[in-house]
């Protein structure tokens, strides 16, 4: 858990982070967003002490971070930007392994972990290991930053527009190969985006800043239909709901029972949004939803309007 007590950055004059109070939960992933400039990515690098507030301060597991040496910091907290700066000399296995190996930590053990690291952000290891950052695509490179920060087994992550450099398909891939690993291993995670999608979908919490200050904290859920401001729900815009359901196969809606007659079918890993396109465009308000072959049940019409944060 990582506590921030009206946090606050000055750059002379001008305010970057003013008075910021907040809580990121444990093993939960918190998306930091909001327009350019409004203290983003200032209050993710004060997290790792990247940058010193100048005043305020910050709690990891309940201990202020102005106790602890920076170096001693930051290797508890791993580090995802967009530039990934893989060093260019280094195999994909060296870059993974580069804190385990500051750390001394045993090599066969490293070696071990590394593999398994390439294999959950899913590179195949036995073709990868081996290869130069040069050799790779942006998304590959972006998976291997993602395993080098996981590679230290930090319970913290801090990610700067991660997925922010790849092609609208990569990032989905990524996106949803990030939310799985950080679920499945509980790491609690900020991530600064700009994107209204990305916060929405792959955030537990979302915390909108505007000019310095937090403007509202809550799940995507609360900001949808719940927007503390009018600028929040300027923010989002008006199709909030649409994107939400953008971000969910159309499998999580589905209820079980008899399909209308002639409904049309899709696929269960088809996203929400599109199923309702596709209910507009054949005049139906119930779909079959198949997985394969196999017929789960059907998804009517009310399910999915304004229940994308369901
Ligand atoms: N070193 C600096 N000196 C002076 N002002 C700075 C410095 N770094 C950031 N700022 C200012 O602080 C404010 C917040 O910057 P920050 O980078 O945190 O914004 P952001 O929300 O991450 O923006 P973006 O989405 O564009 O990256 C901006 O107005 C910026 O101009």
């Amino acid at each position: 858990m990582i506590q921030v007590e009206h946090l606050e950055k000055r750059y002379g004059d001008s305010v970057a982070v003013q008075d910021l109070n907040l809580t990121f939960p444990e093993g939960q992933l918190t998306a930091l967003l909001g327009p350019s400039g409004c203290g983003k990515t200032t209050t993710l690098r004060m997290i790792n002490r990247l940058i010193e507030p100048t005043g305020g301060r910050i709690l990891l597991g309940g201990q202020d971070t102005r106790t602890l040496k920076p170096e001693a910091l930051r290797r508890g907290i791993g580090y995802v930007i967009q530039q990934i700066g893989l060093f260019p000399h280094l195999s994909v296995a060296q870059n993974v392994a580069t804190v385990p190996d500051l750390l001394g930590r045993d090599r066969r053990a490293t070696a071990q972990r590394v593999d398994e690291l390439l294999d959950l952000v899913g590179l195949d290891p036995a073709v990868y290991r081996e290869k130069r950052p040069a050799e790779l695509s942006g998304g590959q490179a972006q998976r291997v930053g993602v395993a080098r920060a996981l590679a230290a087994d930090p319970p913290v992550l801090l990610m700067d527009e991660p997925f922010g450099a790849l092609d609208p398909l990569a990032r989905d891939r990524l996106q949803e190969a990030f939310r799985d690993i950080q679920r499945r291993l509980g790491k609690t995670v900020v991530m600064v985006t700009h994107d209204i999608d990305e916060a929405l979908r792959l955030g537990d919490r979302v915390a909108l800043m505007r000019a310095g200050r937090l403007e509202q904290f809550g799940t995507p859920d609360d900001l949808i239909h719940r927007p503390a401001s009018e600028f929040v729900r300027d923010f989002l815009g008006e199709d909030a709901t649409l994107r939400q359901l953008a971000g969910r196969p159309v499998a999580a809606f589905v209820r079980a029972g008899l399909p209308s007659p002639g409904a049309p079918r899709v696929q269960a890993d088809l996203n929400a949004r599109s199923a309702l396109s596709v209910m507009l465009r054949e005049g139906h308000d119930t779909l079959e939803v198949l997985r394969g072959e196999e017929l789960l049940g059907h998804v009517a019409w009310q399910d999915l309007r304004g229940k994308g944060s369901a």
